[in-house]
């Protein structure tokens, strides 16, 4: 069995993670339960960080926070010095309200509201990733309005298929994200946003995918924009301040995943920026990236504990946990797979392959297909690993069933960081039906 950052069995047998025992964690606070080991997200950071500057670049690594969002994530970002990436209202309020300084905020998207824009201008955030012409003009007209200006990066797709779950995928040419490299939209919104008397184009970005394995499609996006930055500098006399090259560094769900270091991504990227600037006589930019998921992906542990099981004759035998789909989509929306033990008993003999089913009435609500285990009962927690990223994020309330919490774990020490949702949190927006004839017309 694979165990990541500080996850280990400890003297009494259990699953430790953080220096604390998972079973006493599923005691205290409940199951289902988001698991965070703290130290690991701390040296992911750091590991991004340090190859920045051991290769004396300018440089900003900014957390995605889509990958998971909440006040607690967005203080430790703060605390390891990382800037934001946000990609809507929600996400930037959450920023404000961990109070993460609104200059070291990006906000990115394919459809910001007004309302959202204008949320924006008004914190003053480090800058707006403008991902297409409506925006731009949107932006522009609210900056007249205000007389604000605001820094901005032009978001372009490069035109690269990055190997990766088509759903995953953003880099390439028919994608809804940004302004496309080679067919002149991207010329044609540098031009606009030039001529702005309050947009500053600080720079350019691209995000070519996530749980990519390879620094190729990166390289390659660096090489493709490099190139295009070249014909701007002699069309427009423009060369950007910053390029960012976005996230989606893969990291190890199953043992089929390889996933390279934080080191090897950058190194790479840093390696082809400067050699293809150098090659055209051009400065070196700073490089700005986002990882998402590999911050806080493997730092996740779901606790769940085990019910109702099913054996299907010849076929297979199913065993359901309190959770599923409502708190990992993932394995229904990409067919994700997920590596997991029994908690309490982890170095138990396995016996026989079940598969992992959620409790949502939905037949696809199935978390792990034929996982090795020892023989588990109600009695037993199974912990699936790697839940960090886009699993409490992208949780919902599907049958009405109340989101897990999330606790934080570091040097033997706990903290309940999100609380466990209630039947109250369910109906919190609820209105109840009333008669007809009281009802206003619009
Ligand atoms: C623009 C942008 N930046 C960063 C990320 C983070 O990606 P990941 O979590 O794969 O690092 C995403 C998500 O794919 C994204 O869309
Ligand atoms: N939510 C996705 C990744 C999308 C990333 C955002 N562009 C996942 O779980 O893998």
């Amino acid at each position: 069995m694979y165990f990541h950052g500080t996850s280990k069995v400890n003297q009494k047998g259990h699953l430790e993670i953080g220096g604390v025992d998972t079973v006493e964690l599923a005691e205290k606070y409940g199951t289902p339960l988001y698991v965070y080991d703290v130290e690991l997200i701390r040296n992911r950071a750091r590991g991004f960080k340090n190859t920045f500057e051991k290769l004396a670049v300018n440089a900003q690594v900014a957390y995605a926070s889509k990958a998971f969002s909440s006040i607690a994530m967005i203080n430790l970002v703060n605390e390891e010095g990382l800037s934001l990436d946000v990609v809507s209202g929600g996400e930037l309020y959450t920023a404000i309200a961990a109070n993460f300084p609104p200059e070291r905020i990006h906000f990115h998207g394919n459809n910001k509201s007004k309302e959202e824009l204008e949320m924006a201008l008004h914190y003053q955030i480090g800058c707006i990733v403008v991902d297409n012409f409506y925006e731009l003009e949107l932006l522009d007209q609210l900056c007249k309005e205000r007389n604000q200006n605001i820094s901005i990066l032009l978001r372009v797709t490069p035109g690269i298929e990055a190997h990766t779950h088509d759903y995953i995928l953003t880099g390439q040419e028919d994608s809804k994200f940004g302004y496309d490299l080679q067919n002149g939209q991207a010329d044609i919104a540098l031009e606009k946003a030039l001529a702005s008397k309050y947009l500053d184009v600080l720079g350019i970005h691209c995000h070519i995918g996530s749980q990519i394995f390879e620094t190729t499609g990166f390289v390659l996006a660096a090489k493709k924009i490099i190139q295009k930055l070249a014909s701007w500098n002699k069309r427009y006399s423009y060369f950007p301040k910053v390029l960012n090259l976005g996230g989606g560094f893969g990291i190890r769900y199953t043992v089929d995943d390889a996933p390279l270091s934080p080191s090897v991504y950058v190194s790479e990227i840093i390696h082809e920026v400067r050699e293809q600037t150098s090659l055209l006589g051009l400065n070196m930019p700073e490089i700005w990236i986002e990882p998402g998921r590999s911050l806080v992906g493997e730092a996740g542990t779901t606790l769940y504990s085990v019910g109702s099981s099913k054996e299907v004759p010849n076929v297979r035998k199913y065993i359901a946990v309190d959770g599923g789909m409502s708190d990992n989509i993932r394995p229904a929306l990409y067919e994700a797979k997920y590596e997991a033990v029994l908690a309490n008993r982890p170095n138990d003999k396995v016996e026989e392959t079940v598969s992992i089913a959620g409790k949502c009435c939905e037949s696809g609500d199935m978390l792990i297909w034929d996982l090795p285990l020892p023989k588990a009962d109600c009695s037993d927690i199974l912990a699936v690993f790697c839940t960090g990223a886009y699993g409490y994020s992208m949780a919902n309330n599907y049958n009405r069933i109340p989101r897990p919490p999330v606790v934080f774990v570091e040097s033997g020490k706990a903290q309940l960081v999100i609380k466990r949702e209630t039947y109250e949190d369910i109906i919190r927006l609820d209105m109840p039906l009333i008669e007809r004839s009281v009802i206003e017309t619009l």
